[in-house]
């Protein structure tokens, strides 16, 4: 029989302009509630007040590639302020193949998932996850889950 999941505290911290990585940032917390996890979500381009991250047993950064193959402002101002590098830092990343092909698609998800050693590799998602590619936000999502119990 599996072993029952740990309830762990998740930190979903996401930067989003067109709603991509919104959108994955929702679907990974949908799933992690549907698991009994207790998820907060962080709008890094938002209003919300910043999160504390120490209170959380780990943290999903979501980004989008801009530019050629870089890392949006908003999300090096945020790893900026958080100040340190937690353990157990889970990337994931919407990108446009169009921008730059293979080699940049989604780069900026693979340089924070450099950056935090992250233990799983990051996930890229060509634009919006709906369809066919939102299976494989699940099962990346049940990657994180299994990783940290
Ligand atoms: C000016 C510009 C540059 C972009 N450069 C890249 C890139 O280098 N690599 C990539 O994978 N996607 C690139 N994209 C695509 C976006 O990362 C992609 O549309 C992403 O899903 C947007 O996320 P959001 O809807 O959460 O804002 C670029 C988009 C724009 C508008």
């Amino acid at each position: 029989m599996a072993k029952p999941l740990q309830t762990k505290t998740l930190l979903i911290a996401y930067a989003s302009v067109s709603g991509n990585t919104k959108e994955v940032a929702k679907l990974i917390a949908q799933e992690l509630t549907h698991k009994q996890q207790d998820v907060t979500l962080y709008c890094m381009n938002g209003n919300e007040p910043f999160p504390h991250v120490p209170d959380y047993d780990a943290m999903l950064i979501g980004t989008y590639t801009w530019g050629s193959g870089d890392t949006p402002f908003d999300v090096k101002d945020f790893v900026a302020d958080v100040g340190y590098k937690p353990e157990n830092v889970f990337v994931f990343g919407t990108g446009d193949t169009q921008f730059g092909g293979d080699d940049m698609f989604c780069m900026a998800a693979d340089k924070l998932s450099k950056f935090y050693h992250s233990p799983i590799a990051p996930l890229k998602i060509e634009q919006s996850p709906r369809g066919s590619q939102e299976e494989e936000v699940l099962e990346w999502t049940r990657g994180v889950l299994e990783w940290l119990n």
